[in-house]
């Protein structure tokens, strides 16, 4: 990975880049799995530690100290090698180290940004956390979407379908802990409307723009790879949809997209932790075709 913090890729290349990663041995599937398994270690660990600094629980020795300053001071995190699973620092068997297990809801939509979101669900679920997975778009169309769609079919997981249920986002009783946007990703160009939109007013209600949501309480909300609603490529304020999501951390996949870096769009994204999901982008541009 390019540890330059102004290195970016268009959402063109970074579809050239997992192609040529899949056609090189590391899949497409491999490459979703990584992606929300290390989006779950990060929360994990961003939930941990705000509830440390809430002063809630003591959970000062399931926090790697070198992380929660890192989180703490506002730099962005380098690898989620450097996180440590809650499930090997002092968690019970199921990584449920609270007397009240913490709510998450997770916004899929039907493309591999949904798919990434189902795969951390499922890892949240694993870990103890009470999870529900709303279909924004319906039931996924990407074939690793669908995969990891089927694997959270069998668990004790809500899945809520806003295509089905109209009333869905009204019908939602508690106030959730977490909040995992993964509507849309690189895939998406345009204004948000429908279900995508609501969605968005929903998650929005919850978020403050800047303010940090370690300080504030209420939900942390978390977008998977770009808050939906913000084209990937975006590099003029003036096409810029302001019923985007805001996030409070934005976790990317592999390297920032040109949206990433604009100044205008930055109230949107909160924190943006960049995440390696083993892609070698050095070795694959200079891979033979
Ligand atoms: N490739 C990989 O293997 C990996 C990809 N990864 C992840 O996948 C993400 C990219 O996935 P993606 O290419 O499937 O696109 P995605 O962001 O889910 O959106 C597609 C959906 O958006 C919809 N849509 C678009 N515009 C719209 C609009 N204006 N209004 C409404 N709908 C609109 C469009 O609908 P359609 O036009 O097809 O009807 C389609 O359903 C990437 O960000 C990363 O998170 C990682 O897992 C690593 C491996
Ligand atoms: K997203």
């Amino acid at each position: 990975m390019n540890k330059n913090r102004e290195h970016f890729v268009t959402c063109g290349q970074m579809r050239i880049l997992e192609k040529r990663a899949d056609e090189n041995g590391l899949s497409y599937y491999q490459m979703m799995e990584t992606a929300g398994s290390s989006a779950a270690e990060i929360i994990l660990e961003i939930d941990m530690y705000r509830r440390f600094i809430a002063g809630k629980e003591d959970v000062s020795d399931t926090v790697n100290s070198k992380v929660a300053e890192t989180v703490y001071v506002g730099k962005s995190i380098k690898s989620p090698k450097s996180y440590v699973s809650a499930e090997n620092k002092g968690c019970d068997e199921k990584g449920d180290w609270s007397s009240r297990r913490k709510n998450v809801l997770v916004f899929c939509g039907k493309g591999n940004n949904g798919g990434d979101g189902f795969v951390t669900a499922r890892i949240l679920c694993n870990k103890g956390y009470e999870v529900t997975v709303i279909l924004v778009d319906g039931k996924p169309v990407t074939s690793n979407s669908k995969i990891n769609f089927s694997l959270i079919e069998d668990m004790p997981i809500t899945i809520v379908d806003m295509k089905e249920n109209e009333r869905a986002l009204i019908e939602l009783r508690e106030i959730p802990d977490i909040i995992i946007d993964a509507i849309y990703g690189t895939g998406f160009q345009g204004a948000l409307n429908g279900n995508a939109l609501k969605a968005a007013i929903y998650i929005n209600n919850f978020s403050k723009g800047s303010s940090d949501s370690t300080c504030r309480g209420g939900p942390i909300i978390f977008a998977l790879d770009i808050p939906s609603g913000i084209s990937g490529d975006l590099i003029n304020e003036k096409y810029l949809d302001h019923s985007c999501v805001c996030a409070d951390y934005t976790i990317v996949f592999h390297a920032k997209k040109p949206v990433h870096l604009q100044k205008f769009a930055s109230g949107y994204f909160g924190r943006i932790v960049v995440c390696d999901i083993g892609i070698d982008e050095e070795r694959l541009w200079n891979v033979e075709i």
